[in-house]
């Protein structure tokens, strides 16, 4: 199928000289939750900015939903919603007042039953007399889902949903656009917080300094760079590792209570079959052990580690 956004080598070199995008390639496929995770700064902004025509690319291509988003600024402009990082409305106006003029900015014709379906679906519909300074910050968040979904948009950007939003406004939210998602929305949404990520997207695109690092199913980029950890609980502390044992990256912990071996679940040898033997050799014995799969959080660290 054919992605729904095609970014092709696209640049950005602020005024003043700032590069804040090396050549970036990515697809977004039709459907999918895909997020962008990456550190401040690191352009995730800029990119989906440029993607809207706020921001207006140094160099390279990009459609949205088949239309070239510079020749055919209006088609490409009109398939996408995008719900900026601050919260924007007039705080005087009231919830379906604020949802139909973004419905007119566009040139849509009204559709008092679409928006009343989209008020209803964000929850929103009881609130739809209320001026938005009444709102709590949840619904003021929801409000600006409403008015970028208002002009009937495929694609949904979300540029850090949840960035000082409670745990439970969070979840909400998760939910949310998970719902969006299954009627049929496509979303981008940036981060900084790795669990979004994780418990949001289909597929990830890590992005760091300027440049997309790695773009991976969720499942697979966990698969693939996923470290394991294996730790032993031992009979006996020691005070410092055997020198039998430096074959292994080995660490002590727990207060000499605990060995910890990082390895490669990926690879034909994981080396443990051979530690344990190495363990009975040396009289070490211990009565328990477990292991457990490194987190995105540290896939992460490690990755933009490297592109440093
Ligand atoms: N108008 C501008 N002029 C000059 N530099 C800019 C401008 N806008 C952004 N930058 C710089 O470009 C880099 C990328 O910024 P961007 O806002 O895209 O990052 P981000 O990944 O969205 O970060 P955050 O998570 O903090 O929102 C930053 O170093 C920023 O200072």
């Amino acid at each position: 199928m054919d992605p729904i956004i095609s970014v092709s080598g696209v640049t950005k070199t602020y005024k003043g000289g700032f590069q804040a995008l090396k050549a970036t390639d990515l697809e977004i496929r039709r459907g999918e939750i895909f997020a962008l995770l990456g550190p401040n700064g690191a352009g995730k902004t800029t990119l989906i900015s440029i993607i809207c025509g706020i921001v207006k690319a140094s160099g390279g291509t990009i459609t949205a939903d088949g239309h070239d988003i510079v020749r055919d600024y209006r088609a490409a402009r009109q398939a996408i919603g995008l719900v900026p990082q601050e919260l924007t409305t007039d705080a005087f106006e009231s919830v379906w007042a604020t949802v139909r003029f973004s419905r007119g900015l566009f040139g849509k014709p009204p559709n008092p039953a679409y928006l009343e379906k989209l008020l209803k679906d964000l929850s929103l519909w009881d609130k739809k007399d209320e001026r938005i300074m009444a709102l709590s910050g949840g619904m003021k968040r929801r409000v600006m889902i409403a008015k970028a979904l208002s002009h009937e948009p495929t694609i949904l950007f979300l540029d850090e949903p949840t960035a000082g939003v409670d745990v439970e406004l969070r979840r909400d939210m998760w939910e949310m656009v998970r719902r969006l998602r299954e009627n049929g929305t496509t979303i981008l949404l940036t981060t900084h917080y790795i669990e979004e990520a994780e418990e949001m997207a289909d597929r990830i695109g890590v992005i760091a300094k300027g440049e997309i690092v790695i773009v991976e199913e969720k499942a697979e980029l966990m698969r693939k760079l996923g470290r394991r950890e294996l730790t032993l609980h031992l009979q006996t502390p020691l005070e410092t590792l055997p020198e039998g044992l430096k074959a292994w990256d080995l660490t002590l912990t727990d207060e000499g209570n605990s060995i910890v071996y990082a390895f490669d679940a990926q690879a034909a040898e994981t080396g443990i079959s051979a530690l344990i033997r190495r363990l009975a050799e040396l009289g070490l014995d211990f009565k328990d052990l477990q292991t457990r799969e490194s987190s995105l959080e540290e896939i992460f660290v490690s990755l933009v580690r490297d592109s440093k």
